[in-house]
């Protein structure tokens, strides 16, 4: 249990429409484009989906800031963070299963941008469809410049250390065992509260992170949308040259500008950065048999145009209570048409004996043969079958409809040996 409530600085709910303004009177009333809005600020629009998307799954918000995004000069190559990078697509994906141990910064601390690798890729950003998963290390904070990503929303998965995202739209601070999500294009700095941070961070290409029909479930349960917190506006009046980064088309580009961007004095609408604890997630599971299929335990989805089939599921394997009668208990040996990326937040994962640390990662594209290590697996099927609390752990997937390519980099860090840990299984001894 977390005992915060809606901290002051946060507004409750998922997708809401709101409107904040950190300035008495600069959000304009009644309009959204007034001939001239309130102290000379301007008007701008950002979308998050097209003009004519459903006006259930529309998104937009309005800012009134104090310069225009327009007014900057052109973007050239960014020379740094030589591992947040593109997949070169150039070597045959191997039907392998992989594993990796966290990824070790070395050298000088590094801020967020260049502290980012790209681990995980499995969709060209101009496909508008797909994920990524990057791992980052960061011991340095963003002081004169900010980062901004064309290319998709970011996810973003504290495993140590705390970030505070200072965003167009307000500042978020998010721990280990929350969450944050900063939408497509939105500008932002990362500060290090704790003087450094690990993470990941899922950026989604496709249709934005939704939460999913909850069907026989009913009207609530999983995240709740009132756990979910989005930051009141705020903004940085700051006239010293801020470096601009973008990630666009899967490449990094830059140029400065002779202010700080962060200069949304108001806004309104339902794009808009949020964070979300993880322990208020309201886990479901069975009472009776069988170990259910884990989209019980989806946070977050991303649709595909096929229904039921999803661009990316952000799904959660949280501390809760396993009492399945004659089950076995952890995940089965599976196949699926689905590929998986997995990460570990704190503790151990109830299907891998060791080898899967925090900070870790492994990947099970479509149809790799997985499930339960050669320990898991004795250990589950000769354990007393009482009512048992999975405690202190913290796991999650990204499970896309796109097979993952492993980046150059990934491909070559990966743990010598994974599929080491499905050798010597007993044969089956048949009657005769
Ligand atoms: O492979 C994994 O560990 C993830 C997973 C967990 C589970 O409970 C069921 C299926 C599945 O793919
Ligand atoms: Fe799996």
């Amino acid at each position: 249990m977390t005992g915060y409530r809606t901290d002051e600085g946060y507004i409750a709910g998922f997708g809401n429409h709101v409107a904040t303004e950190a300035m008495a009177g600069a959000l304009p009333i009644g309009r959204n484009s007034p001939q001239r809005p309130p102290f000379g600020l301007y008007a701008e629009q950002v979308s998050g989906t097209a003009f004519t998307a459903p006006r259930h799954e529309n998104r937009r918000s309005w800012l009134y800031r104090m310069r225009p995004t327009a007014e900057h000069p052109a973007y050239r190559p960014y020379p740094g963070a030589m591992r947040f990078v593109r997949d070169s697509g150039a070597t045959p994906l191997a039907p392998n299963r992989l594993r990796w141990d966290p990824i070790v910064a070395t050298g000088a601390p590094v801020d967020l941008i260049d502290g980012m690798t790209t681990m995980l890729v499995n969709r060209p950003p101009e496909d508008l469809e797909g994920v990524a998963l990057h791992v980052y290390a960061a011991g340095r904070d963003m002081t004169d410049r900010v980062f901004v990503d064309a290319d998709g929303e970011l996810l973003f998965i504290p495993q140590d250390g705390r970030l505070e995202l200072r965003t167009e739209l307000g500042r978020l601070i998010v721990a280990p065992g929350q969450i944050a999500l900063v939408p497509r294009g939105i500008r932002f700095r990362a500060l290090l509260p704790d003087g450094a941070a690990r993470g990941y961070v899922a950026e989604n290409h496709g249709a934005l992170f939704r939460l999913p029909d909850l069907g026989p479930i009913g009207a609530n349960g999983l995240a709740n949308p009132r756990d979910f917190e989005t930051p009141v506006a705020w903004f940085e009046d700051r006239d010293t040259p801020t470096q601009v980064v973008q990630k666009f088309m899967g490449s990094l580009w830059t140029m400065t500008l002779d202010h700080s961007p962060l200069d949304v004095v108001a806004w309104h609408g339902n794009l808009a950065p949020w964070r979300y604890d993880l322990s208020r997630f309201n886990t479901i599971n069975t009472v009776s048999f069988d170990h259910p299929d884990p989209s019980i335990f989806t946070v977050l989805t991303s649709p595909s145009d096929v229904p039921g089939r999803a661009n990316a599921d952000f799904v959660i394997f949280p501390p809760r209570w396993t009492v399945a009668e004659d089950t076995f208990r952890p995940p089965w040996f599976h196949r699926n048409v689905m590929s998986e990326a997995m990460g570990l937040i704190t503790g151990a994962y109830d299907a891998k004996a060791e080898g899967f640390q925090p900070g870790g990662l492994s990947l099970h594209n479509l149809m790799a043969g997985h499930g339960p290590d050669l320990a898991s697996w004795q250990g589950a099927s000769n354990a007393e079958l009482k009512p048992q609390r999975i405690g202190g752990t913290m796991a999650f997937m990204l499970e896309s409809c796109w097979p993952y390519h492993p980046t150059d980099f990934a491909l070559a860090h990966s743990q010598l040996d994974y599929d080491a840990v499905w050798g010597d299984f007993p044969k089956a001894v048949l009657p005769r």
